[in-house]
């Protein structure tokens, strides 16, 4: 069954809901009932293993691994992703200005055009 929103529109309306609780962890979490304000608290270092430990089990799962598996690994790299934005001050903004600027340039050319 299709959701009523759509794909993208979900996924937004999930993300946006995620940002919104982590920025509360981070403000007012506890570490010791709160996973996102237990990594918080240990700073980027352990956000960003967290992001490459769950990035290799996304890999991993992109091979050999049910499509189930596949979005649940998916959801685990988004969520350790944006904790490891909100670690650093990175703002959501940012990332989508990124995304933007790259609208209508391939990839191939993007790699072409680099210096060296
Ligand atoms: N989306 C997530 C989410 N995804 C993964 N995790 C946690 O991330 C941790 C690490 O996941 P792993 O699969 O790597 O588990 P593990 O291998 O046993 O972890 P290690 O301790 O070995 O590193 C687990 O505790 C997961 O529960 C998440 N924790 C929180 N959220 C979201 O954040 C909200 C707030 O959570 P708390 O901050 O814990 O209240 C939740 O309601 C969710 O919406």
């Amino acid at each position: 069954m299709t959701h009523p929103l759509g794909p993208l529109a979900r996924l937004g309306a999930a993300l946006a809901h995620l940002s919104g609780t982590i920025d509360m962890r981070a403000t007012e979490g506890d570490a010791g009932t709160s996973w996102t304000a237990r990594l918080l608290a240990k700073g980027p270092d352990a956000c960003a293993a967290k992001i490459a430990e769950e990035g290799a089990e996304l890999a991993e799962a992109v091979i050999r691994e049910s499509d189930d598996a596949v979005a649940s690994e998916a959801a685990d790299v988004i969520y350790h992703l944006m904790v490891g934005l909100r670690a650093r001050g990175v703002p959501l903004d940012a990332v989508a200005a990124k995304l933007e600027a790259r609208q209508g340039t391939s990839g191939l050319d993007e790699k072409a055009a680099r210096p060296g």
